[in-house]
Protein backbone atom coordinates (compact mmCIF):
# COMPACT_ATOMS: atom_id res chain seq x y z
CA UNK A 1 0.00 0.00 0.00
CA UNK A 2 1.45 3.53 -0.86
CA UNK A 3 2.34 5.39 2.50
CA UNK A 4 0.99 9.03 2.47
CA UNK A 5 3.80 11.90 2.43
CA UNK A 6 5.37 11.82 6.00
CA UNK A 7 6.46 15.46 7.63
CA UNK A 8 9.78 14.89 9.40
CA UNK A 9 12.70 17.32 11.14
CA UNK A 10 15.87 17.98 9.86
CA UNK A 11 17.84 18.95 13.06
CA UNK A 12 21.28 19.20 14.32
CA UNK A 13 23.59 19.41 17.26
CA UNK A 14 27.21 21.16 16.38
CA UNK A 15 26.44 20.29 12.48
CA UNK A 16 25.48 16.83 13.21
CA UNK A 17 22.82 15.75 11.67
CA UNK A 18 19.76 14.16 11.54
CA UNK A 19 16.23 13.66 10.00
CA UNK A 20 13.92 12.74 12.67
CA UNK A 21 10.46 10.76 12.05
CA UNK A 22 7.79 10.80 14.73
CA UNK A 23 6.51 7.27 14.56
CA UNK A 24 4.86 7.37 17.63
CA UNK A 25 1.14 7.08 16.12
CA UNK A 26 2.35 6.28 12.30
CA UNK A 27 4.93 3.25 12.70
CA UNK A 28 7.52 3.60 9.87
CA UNK A 29 10.63 1.14 9.17
CA UNK A 30 12.49 1.64 6.05
CA UNK A 31 14.99 -0.81 4.64
CA UNK A 32 18.64 -0.25 4.86
CA UNK A 33 18.99 0.71 1.38
CA UNK A 34 15.74 3.53 1.88
CA UNK A 35 17.62 5.16 3.93
CA UNK A 36 20.86 5.06 2.76
CA UNK A 37 19.00 6.60 -0.34
CA UNK A 38 17.72 9.08 2.30
CA UNK A 39 20.86 9.55 3.51
CA UNK A 40 22.75 10.39 0.54
CA UNK A 41 23.43 14.13 0.61
CA UNK A 42 23.65 14.67 -3.70
CA UNK A 43 20.55 12.54 -4.64
CA UNK A 44 18.83 12.39 -0.85
CA UNK A 45 17.64 14.65 2.09
CA UNK A 46 21.40 14.13 3.21
CA UNK A 47 22.08 13.49 7.27
CA UNK A 48 24.23 11.21 9.20
CA UNK A 49 21.94 9.46 11.32
CA UNK A 50 18.53 8.79 10.72
CA UNK A 51 16.08 8.74 14.15
CA UNK A 52 13.15 7.37 14.45
CA UNK A 53 10.78 8.78 17.78
CA UNK A 54 8.32 5.36 18.70
CA UNK A 55 6.35 4.29 21.51
CA UNK A 56 8.89 3.57 24.31
CA UNK A 57 8.30 -0.18 25.30
CA UNK A 58 9.89 0.55 28.97
CA UNK A 59 7.02 3.19 29.77
CA UNK A 60 8.82 6.20 29.41
CA UNK A 61 8.81 9.57 27.50
CA UNK A 62 9.64 8.17 23.91
CA UNK A 63 12.08 5.41 22.34
CA UNK A 64 14.87 6.34 19.86
CA UNK A 65 15.91 4.05 16.82
CA UNK A 66 19.13 5.09 15.65
CA UNK A 67 20.53 4.00 12.13
CA UNK A 68 23.73 5.48 10.19
CA UNK A 69 23.45 6.58 6.99
CA UNK A 70 24.42 3.81 5.39
CA UNK A 71 21.07 1.95 6.71
CA UNK A 72 23.29 0.16 9.84
CA UNK A 73 21.20 0.02 13.28
CA UNK A 74 23.25 1.52 16.11
CA UNK A 75 22.71 1.95 19.17
CA UNK A 76 23.73 5.15 20.73
CA UNK A 77 24.08 8.66 19.22
CA UNK A 78 24.82 11.52 21.47
CA UNK A 79 24.25 14.56 19.72
CA UNK A 80 20.47 13.14 18.54
CA UNK A 81 19.64 12.44 22.17
CA UNK A 82 19.73 16.26 23.34
CA UNK A 83 18.46 17.10 20.12
CA UNK A 84 14.81 14.59 20.83
CA UNK A 85 15.35 15.24 24.59
CA UNK A 86 14.82 18.79 23.32
CA UNK A 87 11.79 18.01 21.15
CA UNK A 88 10.09 16.11 24.20
CA UNK A 89 11.06 18.87 26.71
CA UNK A 90 9.30 21.45 24.52
CA UNK A 91 6.56 19.05 23.85
CA UNK A 92 5.93 18.48 27.55
CA UNK A 93 7.10 21.54 29.25
CA UNK A 94 9.17 19.22 31.66
CA UNK A 95 12.41 20.14 32.84
CA UNK A 96 13.85 16.32 32.42
CA UNK A 97 12.88 13.66 30.04
CA UNK A 98 13.61 9.71 29.61
CA UNK A 99 14.25 8.23 26.66
CA UNK A 100 14.36 4.77 25.87
CA UNK A 101 17.22 3.78 23.54
CA UNK A 102 18.99 -0.15 22.68
CA UNK A 103 21.77 1.41 24.88
CA UNK A 104 19.31 1.85 28.03
CA UNK A 105 17.63 4.85 29.39
CA UNK A 106 18.83 8.21 29.32
CA UNK A 107 17.72 11.40 30.94
CA UNK A 108 18.08 14.60 29.13
CA UNK A 109 17.27 17.82 30.81
CA UNK A 110 17.44 21.69 29.83
CA UNK A 111 21.00 22.57 30.25
CA UNK A 112 22.51 25.81 31.89
CA UNK A 113 24.06 27.66 29.11
CA UNK A 114 20.89 29.05 26.60
CA UNK A 115 18.90 26.63 24.42
CA UNK A 116 21.16 24.16 25.54
CA UNK A 117 20.77 20.50 26.91
CA UNK A 118 22.62 17.86 28.64
CA UNK A 119 22.03 14.55 28.23
CA UNK A 120 23.09 11.89 30.73
CA UNK A 121 24.95 9.10 28.78
CA UNK A 122 25.41 6.67 31.58
CA UNK A 123 28.22 4.60 32.84
CA UNK A 124 31.26 4.18 30.14
CA UNK A 125 32.02 0.26 29.44
CA UNK A 126 35.78 -0.29 29.31
CA UNK A 127 36.11 -4.05 30.14
CA UNK A 128 37.78 -5.49 26.29
CA UNK A 129 34.75 -7.74 25.74
CA UNK A 130 32.63 -4.54 26.42
CA UNK A 131 34.13 -2.45 24.11
CA UNK A 132 34.24 -4.76 22.32
CA UNK A 133 37.07 -5.65 21.01
CA UNK A 134 38.25 -8.78 19.24
CA UNK A 135 41.02 -9.94 21.74
CA UNK A 136 41.50 -9.83 25.76
CA UNK A 137 43.10 -6.87 26.90
CA UNK A 138 43.55 -6.19 30.21
CA UNK A 139 44.18 -2.73 29.77
CA UNK A 140 42.01 -0.66 27.35
CA UNK A 141 43.95 2.40 27.99
CA UNK A 142 46.39 1.68 25.24
CA UNK A 143 45.75 -1.58 23.47
CA UNK A 144 48.41 -2.68 21.01
CA UNK A 145 46.69 -1.76 17.51
CA UNK A 146 49.06 0.34 14.68
CA UNK A 147 48.80 0.98 11.44
CA UNK A 148 51.94 2.11 9.18
CA UNK A 149 55.29 0.63 9.41
CA UNK A 150 56.13 -1.37 11.78
CA UNK A 151 59.21 0.73 12.95
CA UNK A 152 57.61 4.31 12.39
CA UNK A 153 53.81 3.25 12.60
CA UNK A 154 51.42 6.47 11.55
CA UNK A 155 48.77 5.84 14.45
CA UNK A 156 49.17 3.33 17.55
CA UNK A 157 47.90 2.14 20.72
CA UNK A 158 44.35 4.03 21.20
CA UNK A 159 42.45 4.22 24.14
CA UNK A 160 38.97 1.95 23.93
CA UNK A 161 35.75 3.38 25.86
CA UNK A 162 31.98 1.80 24.97
CA UNK A 163 29.41 4.76 25.18
CA UNK A 164 26.53 2.21 24.04
CA UNK A 165 29.02 2.46 21.12
CA UNK A 166 32.38 1.57 20.53
CA UNK A 167 34.74 4.35 20.14
CA UNK A 168 38.93 4.20 19.42
CA UNK A 169 41.17 6.86 20.34
CA UNK A 170 44.63 7.90 19.23
CA UNK A 171 46.18 10.81 21.09
CA UNK A 172 48.36 12.62 19.17
CA UNK A 173 49.81 16.23 18.75
CA UNK A 174 48.14 17.51 15.82
CA UNK A 175 44.75 16.24 14.72
CA UNK A 176 45.53 18.25 10.82
CA UNK A 177 48.41 16.00 10.21
CA UNK A 178 46.72 12.76 9.52
CA UNK A 179 44.17 11.94 6.93
CA UNK A 180 41.36 10.31 8.76
CA UNK A 181 39.17 10.17 5.63
CA UNK A 182 42.24 7.41 4.28
CA UNK A 183 43.08 5.69 7.81
CA UNK A 184 39.52 6.05 9.11
CA UNK A 185 38.14 3.12 6.91
CA UNK A 186 41.01 0.87 7.66
CA UNK A 187 40.61 1.61 11.76
CA UNK A 188 36.43 1.48 11.45
CA UNK A 189 36.88 -1.97 10.07
CA UNK A 190 40.27 -3.47 11.90
CA UNK A 191 39.61 -6.71 12.98
CA UNK A 192 40.79 -6.28 16.90
CA UNK A 193 37.00 -4.37 16.75
CA UNK A 194 34.17 -6.65 15.75
CA UNK A 195 31.18 -4.69 15.44
CA UNK A 196 33.57 -1.82 14.64
CA UNK A 197 34.26 1.19 16.06
CA UNK A 198 34.23 5.45 15.51
CA UNK A 199 37.83 6.44 15.16
CA UNK A 200 38.69 9.91 17.33
CA UNK A 201 41.91 11.44 16.66
CA UNK A 202 42.87 14.11 20.12
CA UNK A 203 44.86 16.86 20.57
CA UNK A 204 44.84 18.16 24.62
CA UNK A 205 46.38 21.39 23.85
CA UNK A 206 45.21 23.16 27.45
CA UNK A 207 44.17 21.57 30.60
CA UNK A 208 41.09 19.66 30.37
CA UNK A 209 40.75 21.37 26.70
CA UNK A 210 40.86 18.55 23.78
CA UNK A 211 40.37 18.87 20.10
CA UNK A 212 39.08 15.94 18.29
CA UNK A 213 38.15 15.03 14.86
CA UNK A 214 36.12 11.70 14.34
CA UNK A 215 35.45 9.43 11.17
CA UNK A 216 32.03 7.98 12.34
CA UNK A 217 31.30 4.12 11.62
CA UNK A 218 28.47 3.67 9.10
CA UNK A 219 29.22 7.65 8.14
CA UNK A 220 32.76 8.75 7.79
CA UNK A 221 33.86 12.23 8.79
CA UNK A 222 31.31 14.73 10.67
CA UNK A 223 31.22 17.36 11.84
CA UNK A 224 30.44 16.28 15.96
CA UNK A 225 30.41 13.02 17.35
CA UNK A 226 28.55 13.41 20.91
CA UNK A 227 29.62 9.78 22.20
CA UNK A 228 32.89 10.48 20.75
CA UNK A 229 33.24 13.49 22.85
CA UNK A 230 32.25 11.37 25.87
CA UNK A 231 34.88 8.43 24.76
CA UNK A 232 37.70 10.76 24.69
CA UNK A 233 36.74 12.82 27.93
CA UNK A 234 36.65 9.38 29.92
CA UNK A 235 39.97 8.01 28.36
CA UNK A 236 41.20 11.17 28.90
CA UNK A 237 40.44 11.68 32.51
CA UNK A 238 41.06 7.82 33.05
CA UNK A 239 45.01 8.26 31.93
CA UNK A 240 44.51 11.52 34.29
CA UNK A 241 45.50 13.38 31.26
CA UNK A 242 42.72 15.57 31.91
CA UNK A 243 40.21 16.18 34.65
CA UNK A 244 36.59 14.95 34.92
CA UNK A 245 35.07 17.97 33.55
CA UNK A 246 36.72 19.11 29.85
CA UNK A 247 35.71 21.03 26.88
CA UNK A 248 35.91 18.70 23.48
CA UNK A 249 36.42 21.02 20.41
CA UNK A 250 35.05 19.06 17.43
CA UNK A 251 35.41 20.98 13.99
CA UNK A 252 31.19 21.82 14.96
CA UNK A 253 31.76 23.22 18.01
CA UNK A 254 32.60 22.92 21.86
CA UNK A 255 30.60 19.76 23.66
CA UNK A 256 31.18 20.53 27.66
CA UNK A 257 31.25 16.66 29.54
CA UNK A 258 31.66 15.93 32.97
CA UNK A 259 32.28 12.32 33.98
CA UNK A 260 30.60 12.60 37.73
CA UNK A 261 32.79 11.12 40.25
CA UNK A 262 29.55 10.43 42.22
CA UNK A 263 28.30 7.94 39.99
CA UNK A 264 30.68 7.26 37.32
CA UNK A 265 27.72 8.68 34.58
CA UNK A 266 29.18 10.85 31.82
CA UNK A 267 27.44 14.02 31.49
CA UNK A 268 27.50 15.74 27.43
CA UNK A 269 25.58 19.64 27.40
CA UNK A 270 25.29 21.25 24.08
CA UNK A 271 22.98 23.02 21.56
CA UNK A 272 20.52 21.66 19.36
CA UNK A 273 19.33 23.47 16.07
CA UNK A 274 15.91 22.56 13.96
CA UNK A 275 17.53 23.22 10.61
CA UNK A 276 13.82 22.87 8.83
CA UNK A 277 10.97 21.01 8.68
CA UNK A 278 9.96 18.95 5.68
CA UNK A 279 7.63 16.67 4.04
CA UNK A 280 8.47 13.24 1.92
CA UNK A 281 6.26 11.04 -0.23
CA UNK A 282 8.24 7.80 0.80
CA UNK A 283 7.30 6.25 -2.59
CA UNK A 284 9.54 8.62 -4.85
CA UNK A 285 11.48 9.94 -2.01
CA UNK A 286 10.44 13.47 -3.17
CA UNK A 287 10.47 15.68 -0.39
CA UNK A 288 9.79 19.74 0.49
CA UNK A 289 10.95 21.73 3.06
CA UNK A 290 7.22 22.92 4.48
CA UNK A 291 8.49 25.18 7.60
CA UNK A 292 11.74 27.15 8.69
CA UNK A 293 13.90 26.43 11.19
CA UNK A 294 15.22 27.80 13.94
CA UNK A 295 18.53 30.15 12.27
CA UNK A 296 15.85 31.62 9.74
CA UNK A 297 13.20 32.39 12.64
CA UNK A 298 15.85 33.95 14.04
CA UNK A 299 17.06 35.82 11.43
CA UNK A 300 13.36 36.72 10.91
CA UNK A 301 13.00 37.99 14.10
CA UNK A 302 16.12 40.59 13.85
CA UNK A 303 14.80 41.49 9.96
N1 LIG B 1 26.76 10.92 15.81
C1 LIG B 1 26.65 10.11 16.92
C2 LIG B 1 27.10 8.68 16.85
C3 LIG B 1 26.25 7.89 15.87
C4 LIG B 1 26.53 6.40 15.83
C5 LIG B 1 27.89 6.02 15.35
N2 LIG B 1 28.14 6.42 14.00
C6 LIG B 1 28.08 4.50 15.50
O1 LIG B 1 28.01 3.77 14.50
O2 LIG B 1 28.28 4.06 16.62
C7 LIG B 1 26.89 10.80 18.25
O3 LIG B 1 26.63 12.00 18.34
O4 LIG B 1 27.23 10.13 19.23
Amino acid sequence: MAQARRPFLKMNGLGNDFVVWDARDQPLRLTPEVIAKLGDRASGIGFDQMITVERSPAGVDAFMRIHNCDGSQVDACGNATRCIGRLLIEETSRHVVTIETNAGLLHASVGTARGSITVDMGKPRLRWDQIPLGEEFADTRAIELQIGPIDDPILHTPATVNMGNPHGIFWVKDIEAYDLSKVGPLLEHHPVFPEGANISLAHIFAPDEIRVKVWERGVGLTEACGTAACAVAVAAARDKKAGRKSTIHLPGGPLHIEWRVSDDHVLMTGPTEVEFEGEIDLETLEWVRTAPGDADLAAEAFA
